[in-house]
């Protein structure tokens, strides 16, 4: 069975692309964020604050592999650290996958994150000048992560619709 999966930074439109993606090639999505808070009843922020990130990590790919594993064609929505951790950039090119990276520039980056971090743990306490500093470092430091996946779509300056369009094109 098929999975599409679409990884990048924090911000640069994963879950609301899967969604809009989903009703167009009527393939069913799943954000990994939200299956994993339905899976231990607490929001993402509350993990880290109770757990702390490395038990988050841990569950992270955990429910990945479960996904990854399900017998049913799937629209994958990771979260911006899922291909960074526990090897999970290796599973971008595995069988009946298809992993689109979705590029944004730091400056489309930061102007979106800017008024939406509350629930982003990593970056609900930056200053809008720590944010910028923080995003450029960390976008840099998981590119490597990132560029595993087979095909990149550079999201900068374009509609929900035009980037969905840009992923049926290679689904095609
Ligand atoms: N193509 C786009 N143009 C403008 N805003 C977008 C676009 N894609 C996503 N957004 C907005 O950017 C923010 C982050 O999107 P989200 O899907 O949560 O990203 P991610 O899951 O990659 O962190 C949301 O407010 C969303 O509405
Ligand atoms: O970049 C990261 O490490 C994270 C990104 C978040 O998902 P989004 O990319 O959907 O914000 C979420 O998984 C968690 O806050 C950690
Ligand atoms: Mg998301």
């Amino acid at each position: 069975m098929k999975k599409i999966i679409l990884l990048g930074y924090m911000g640069c439109g994963k879950s609301t692309i899967a969604n809009k993606l989903s009703k167009n090639i009527e393939i069913p999505f799943v954000d990994l964020d939200k299956k994993i808070e339905e899976k231990v009843n607490l929001s993402i922020n509350d993990i880290f604050e109770k757990y702390g990130e490395i038990y988050f990590r841990k569950l992270e790919h955990e429910v990945f592999i479960e996904l990854l594993n399900s017998p049913d064609n799937l629209i994958i929505g990771l979260g911006g650290g899922t291909p960074c951790y526990a090897n999970n950039h290796e599973l971008l090119k595995g069988d009946n996958v298809v992993s689109v990276y979705l590029k944004a520039s730091i400056e489309t980056l930061f102007n979106r994150l800017a008024h939406n971090k509350s629930k982003r743990p990593l970056i609900a306490d930056k200053s809008d000048e720590e944010m910028k500093e923080f995003i450029a470092k960390h976008l840099f430091d998981r590119s490597f992560y990132y560029n595993h996946a087979q095909y990149k779509v550079i999201v900068d300056d374009k509609t929900i619709d035009q980037t969905v369009m840009d992923i049926v094109t290679i689904l095609a």
